[in-house]
């Protein structure tokens, strides 16, 4: 369905176009990298990879106003929306915002040091972006191997290619509450490495101020690198659903090969974001190209 190349002939500059105004934003702030990788995610995984996630209700009952989606950073948006006022003013009323949020999360994985792939293009927008319809839909912290398979099956990703798409959590943050609980139940999380537990106790204490974060990745959070998976190995996941991968032995295997093997990371990474950005596409009349990525036309 999807192609390289969709817009040759309508917008042939869209690609560097949006390079140039996701870079312009990562001058600006670092949280460019996270916020926008993870947007595509939340906008894949509810309706389908077509902009729904971007909708901006005056009612505050839109997508983005879900309980699961007030943490996503408001600067994955912005790019998304300066991107699209870049490529609008050369090839107006032509490329999807869908299609320009694809390229920015692959842009802003490239740019942190990340591997690079062809994205496929021809996405259109979508028309409903309602936050009753995100529940169940995007997986949570403390999901278990067996509701991160199940989910991510929903969407043709394996195993495989939801380990590999754990790691964007090689960059980015977590606010405190979404682990807190491996802290402070009745023993520590037995999983997670004692040392670094003890300083994610001095970064998060029993009712932190809820704007204080943690990194997922502690050594290299704005690096995209394969740190993430020696973090597993070493007991220092942040999340439980990022420990699980190590922890369960049905996954372990290929947590060791990612973190062994940096190239194979990258190469099932590029896999499987060229995969989570089949999800749910909407093509040919479908939907509509947006003007302006926060309304519908
Ligand atoms: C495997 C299941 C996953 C779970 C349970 C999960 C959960 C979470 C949670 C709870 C946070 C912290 C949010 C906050 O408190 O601000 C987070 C952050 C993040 N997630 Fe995931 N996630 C998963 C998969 C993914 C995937 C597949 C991607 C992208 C391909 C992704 C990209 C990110 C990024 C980049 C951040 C950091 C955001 C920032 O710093 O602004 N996650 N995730
Ligand atoms: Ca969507
Ligand atoms: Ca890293």
């Amino acid at each position: 369905q999807l192609v390289e190349n969709f817009y040759r002939s309508t917008c042939p500059n869209v690609e560097s176009i949006v390079r140039q105004a996701v870079t312009n934003k990562l001058t600006q702030t670092i949280t460019t990298i996270a916020s926008t990788l993870r947007l595509f995610l939340h906008d894949c995984f509810v309706e389908g990879c077509d902009g729904s996630v971007l909708i901006a209700s005056p009612n505050g009952d839109a997508e983005k106003d879900a309980p699961d989606n007030l943490s996503l950073a408001g600067d994955g948006f912005d790019t998304v929306i300066k991107a699209k006022q870049s490529v609008e003013s050369v090839c107006p009323g032509v490329v999807s915002c869908a299609d320009i949020l694809a390229l920015a999360a692959r842009d802003v994985v490239v740019l942190a040091g990340g591997p690079s792939f062809n994205v496929e293009l021809g996405r259109r927008d979508g028309l409903v972006s309602q936050a009753s319809r995100v529940a169940g839909n995007l997986p949570s912290p403390d999901f278990n191997l067996n509701q991160l398979n199940a989910l991510f099956s929903r969407h043709n990703l394996n195993q495989i290619d939801m380990i590999a798409l754990s790691g964007a959590h090689t960059v980015g943050f977590s606010h405190c509450n979404r682990f807190s609980n491996r802290l402070y139940s009745s023993r520590v999380d037995p999983t997670l490495d004692p040392s670094f537990a003890q300083e994610l106790m001095g970064t998060c204490p029993r009712n932190p101020d809820p704007n204080v974060v943690a990194a997922l990745d502690p050594q290299t959070p704005t690096g995209f690198d394969n740190l993430y998976y020696q973090n597993l190995v070493a007991g220092r996941g942040l999340l439980t659903s990022d420990q699980v991968l190590f922890t369960d032995g049905a996954s372990k295997s290929t947590v060791i090969d990612f973190a062994n093997n940096p190239g194979n990371f990258n190469g099932a990474f590029a896999a499987a974001m060229r995969k989570l950005g089949r999800v749910g596409v909407k093509t040919g009349n479908q939907g509509q190209i947006r003007r302006d990525c926060t309304r519908f036309n």
